[in-house]
């Protein structure tokens, strides 16, 4: 077993080819031309051997962390467990996910959210940190054990009811209010559900043509709207999951402008897919919140290339073959994300200019590690830093296939799609995951 790696010619960010050494699960070097040998004026005798990885051509990336993952585990393990959606995580880059709470039982309580976390540890992949259900059993009516799951072992801090909208004002006040106190944030599902009774899918002309009940945009901004002012009432911090339109965007926009704690993320389904793809009636691109239009696209890539959007989270939602491959009313809301996301990011918004390397480093790795408050995570390569880092070819190909998937699920809606890009390697404090693209 290696106790230490050498990769050779790694473009860190996209800047000039270096190596990198990584011992003792931390970044221990770095620069042009190093040999296997030790780091001169090191003390540290080397007794492993040191691998060294051809990195020519691939860019050097921190690892990625995703705000907003479904694991199923507890209770839809025949969707997704925490080893099959950790081992996703980490074929997709990432080393560190955050676990939503929509799992049964729901992770109400400081025992649930234990085990998610140590289930994270045992599995090895990826660390795996619990979000924390804002009501009991998502139920909108009562405030779970906010501070017990803080105390816990596994420190929650991030907060949601995401699949359902903490729709009660008073209840999210509260929570805003109750989470100041170890400096937690609150992740919205914004979905107003009165405005969304039987919704199937973006509300246009569209919809009507297609007989299928629509989801207006005002559902998600009307939420975003109150939320915000009830955060700047409060000083608390908010967190918009999801952001699916351009008023969302402008919303977002104008609460920071004003100096307001929100912050948001976007899909990478939202970045690219559009809602006429509904016109095909396959529920593989029926999802919550549901595709919007071109115009919706564009505002959300604009959005994320100028800071309004802080973060690309994936909202990787598994879902057995069953609950997908029905008429499109009956099936789930939800598609799979962690495998295929860095290459969406690089397809909307690098290969058309919109970020650069370390744009995609800040929101896809540094900013959900603050807003999650994850220490270990979400920092830049650097000598002393955790060695959490994922290799990239940038200029790779592949069709995707699901059957491909490291996720128990199959419900990709990039099947037969050719995406740039591809991991070769995923480093979890300095122990590979991911090696020559694949699962070690
Ligand atoms: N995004 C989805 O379409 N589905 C999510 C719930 C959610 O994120 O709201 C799920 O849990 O399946
Ligand atoms: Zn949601
Ligand atoms: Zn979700």
């Amino acid at each position: 077993m290696s106790t230490s790696y050498l990769i050779k010619n790694a473009r860190i960010l996209g800047g000039e080819p270096t190596d990198i050494r990584i011992e003792g699960g931390k970044v221990a070097e770095i620069a042009p031309g190093l040999d296997t040998s030790s780091p001169s004026g090191s003390d540290h005798s080397t007794t492993g051997s040191t691998t060294v990885i051809d990195a020519d051509g691939l860019i050097a990336l921190p690892g990625l962390v995703d705000l907003h993952t479904h694991l199923r585990e507890p209770g839809r393990e025949d969707a997704e467990t925490v080893e099959t959606g950790t081992r996703a995580a980490a074929m997709g880059g990432f080393t560190a996910v955050h676990a939503m709470a929509n799992t049964d039982p729901v992770a109400d309580t400081a025992g649930v959210v234990e085990q998610v976390h140590r289930l994270g540890r045992e599995a090895g992949y990826c660390d795996v940190y619990p979000v924390g259900a804002v009501t009991v059993g998502l139920q909108g009516e009562r405030l779970a054990e906010l501070g017990a799951m803080a105390d816990s072992a596994a420190r929650v801090r991030v907060f949601s009811d995401d699949g359902h909208c903490v729709s009660d004002p008073l209840l999210m006040r509260r929570a805003l209010e109750y989470v100041k106190a170890f400096d937690g944030v609150i992740a919205q599902h914004a979905q107003d559900p009165r405005l969304t009774e039987g919704a199937q899918m973006n509300e246009s002309e569209l919809s009507g043509r297609l007989g299928l009940a629509g989801w207006p945009a005002v559902a998600e901004e009307a939420i975003i709207a109150r939320d915000c002012l009830l955060t700047a009432h409060v000083g608390s911090r908010l967190h918009v999951c999801h952001v699916s339109t351009a008023g969302s965007v402008e919303i977002v926009r104008d609460a920071k402008r004003k100096g307001w704690h929100v912050t948001a993320e976007a899909c990478p389904h939202h970045l690219l897919l559009t809602d006429e793809l509904a016109a095909t009636y396959n529920p593989i691109y029926k999802v919550n919140p549901p595709l919007r239009s071109a115009a919706d696209v564009e505002a959300l890539r604009a959005g994320l290339a100028d800071g309004t959007i802080d973060v690309v989270a994936t909202d990787h939602a598994p879902h057995p073959h069953e609950d997908k491959d029905c008429e499109w009313a009956a099936a789930a809301f939800g598609m799979l994300g962690l495998e295929t996301a860095l290459s969406i990011v690089q397809h909307t918004m690098v290969d058309t200019g919109l970020l650069d390397w370390a744009g995609v480093a800040e929101r896809m790795s540094y900013a959900p590690a603050r807003i999650g408050q994850v220490t270990d995570h979400g920092q830049p390569i650097e000598v002393g830093a955790p060695a959490n880092l994922a290799l990239y070819d940038p200029a790779a190909t592949r069709v995707v296939d699901a059957a491909d998937s490291a996720s128990l699920s199959r419900n990709t809606p990039y099947a037969g799609r050719e995406l740039p890009g591809r991991i070769e390697a995923t480093f979890l404090r300095g122990r590979p995951t991911v090696m020559d693209g694949k699962l070690v």
